[in-house]
């Protein structure tokens, strides 16, 4: 654990901070509500970033602790971590340790400055697919939407430091798709927050799924690549409520 404690930030930041390991905590509810997780098997982050110069460190995330019930989770003992994954005194007990993918998220927050939420799961059909080493094919519109092509694999990978993480930025990086499916491993999704990210996690299990049926009886055919393109660019701009906030 690091120094640093939630005290040495302003004001503003803690209540950042706050509210996200809230929003955390409620998200980690949706994984066995969407059949995505056995057990403990699975978690959520968000990141905090602090533009300012005043704070101590630029940015933190707050994860899961490892290991621990989804119905024990609240907002009191998500773990906030800084962007090397080491977790801060957060006034959770000092021997809560955070997710054991922490250092996969951690990697993530720091080489995708985009990216806002991470998470992990075990979705069976998304996993099946991973256990196979076989790139989900886009097959159907929601893919296109969602994922903008295939969902892809990212190489095999062992947990505990920085090689999951390595793995889902080097798939990632230069893809349009928000989930990877780490080989023989499970799936992986990024979003611009943990909401966004969970629901990238919804949406891949569903289209695994999918697909899987649909092998039963033949082959399904790839949609087109000027049919995703235009599919990818309606969903990403059009869909949904405009926000006039
Ligand atoms: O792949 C695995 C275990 O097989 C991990 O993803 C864990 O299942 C994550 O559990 P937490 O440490 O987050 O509780």
């Amino acid at each position: 654990m690091s120094t640093l404690h939630l005290n040495n930030f302003s004001d503003s930041a803690s209540q950042a901070i706050a509210a996200s390991r809230k929003t955390v905590a409620a998200l980690h509810a949706e994984l066995p509500r969407n059949d995505l997780v056995a057990w403990t098997a699975g978690n959520v982050s968000q990141k905090v970033e602090f533009p300012g110069a005043e704070e101590p460190v630029a940015g933190v995330f707050v994860i899961k602790p490892s290991g621990v019930s989804y119905d024990e989770l609240t907002a009191a003992n998500m773990v906030v971590c800084t962007l090397d994954g080491t977790k801060i005194d957060d006034d959770t007990s000092i021997g809560l340790s955070p997710s054991s993918d922490t250092a996969a998220h951690a990697y993530v927050y720091r080489n995708m400055p985009a990216v806002g939420g991470v998470v992990h799961t075990h979705s069976p059909y998304a996993t099946s697919w991973a256990a196979r080493g076989e790139p989900i094919p886009c097959v159907l519109t929601m893919m296109a939407d969602e994922f903008g092509g295939d969902i892809p694999i990212g190489p095999f990978a062992l947990i505990g430091d920085d090689s999951i993480g390595r793995g889902i930025v080097e798939t990632l990086q230069d893809s349009r798709s928000r989930a990877v499916l780490m080989d023989r491993h499970g799936p992986f999704t990024i979003g611009t927050d943990a909401k966004d990210a969970v629901k990238a996690a919804v949406l891949c299990e569903e289209v695994a799924r999918t697909v899987h049926l649909a092998r039963a009886y033949g082959e399904p055919e790839r949609i087109a690549q000027h049919q995703i393109d235009a599919l990818y660019a309606r969903y990403q701009n059009v869909y949904g409520q405009k926000d006039n906030t």
